[in-house]
């Protein structure tokens, strides 16, 4: 069967060939039924066909990945992603829309205002009242189950994300995505290893 036939299966799925500068890709948008977000696949090559495919699921950052912002490190993230799926020739990229970990922009945007005076990204969360990471990774399975693959290599430093996906009964490896930090974004590094356990080098 071919990835577009597998795609298919997912509720509102349209696939169209979107060529880029990292290579093309079969591009998909879908319906997630339990809350009616729209996500976006990437997928190049035929990854059911390869025994661990590499696989980046990324969590939607509008500052970070359509505006650059140099308050995290999500939109180098998402650009190391795609070039090394790109390389590698076979791959897929899930860009989930939990902005904000879950909270929404305008929630997230609280929550800087509250960084900038002096909370952690985690403490802006709890001082919303809102929760430090409401994502669940459930749709993220549906798409691997409906691309037939049960084993992968994740592009991530969120231990978070694996033991999720274990959880749900994938076997994970993981490869890490190291990205140069700097003077903007380093406490809020230092903050997600030290409080949420990211296994990354500053
Ligand atoms: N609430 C909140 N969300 C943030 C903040 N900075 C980035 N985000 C969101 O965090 C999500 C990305 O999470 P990260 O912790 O950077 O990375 P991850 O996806 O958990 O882990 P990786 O797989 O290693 O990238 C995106 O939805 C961003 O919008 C912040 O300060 N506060
Ligand atoms: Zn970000």
């Amino acid at each position: 069967m071919s990835t577009e036939a597998y795609l298919a299966t997912l509720t509102d799925a349209v696939s169209v060939r979107m060529p880029t500068a990292y290579g093309e890709f079969l591009m998909t948008a879908f319906t997630d039924p339990n809350d009616g977000k729209e996500h976006i696949i990437l997928v190049m090559g035929q990854p059911h066909l390869v025994s661990a495919p590499i696989v980046r699921i990324h969590s939607e950052c509008a500052t970070g990945d359509l505006f650059a912002s140099c308050r995290c490190d999500c939109g180098e993230q998402l650009d190391r992603s795609l070039s090394i799926i790109g390389e590698a020739g076979c791959g897929v990229l899930i860009y989930l829309r939990q902005e904000g970990r879950g909270i929404g922009l305008k929630n997230k945007l609280r929550a800087y205002q509250l960084q900038d005076q002096g909370s952690d990204t985690v403490e802006a969360n709890l001082q919303l009242g809102l929760p430090v990471d409401g994502r669940c990774y459930g749709i993220a399975a549906a798409v691997l189950n409906a691309l037939n693959i049960s084993t992968l290599r994740l592009l991530t430093n969120n231990p978070d994300k694996i033991s999720s996906l274990e959880t749900l009964g994938f076997v994970v490896s993981r490869l890490p995505i190291q990205v140069d930090y700097q003077q903007y974004n380093l406490a809020y590094m230092q903050a997600k290893q030290l409080k949420m356990g990211h296994l990354v080098s500053l």
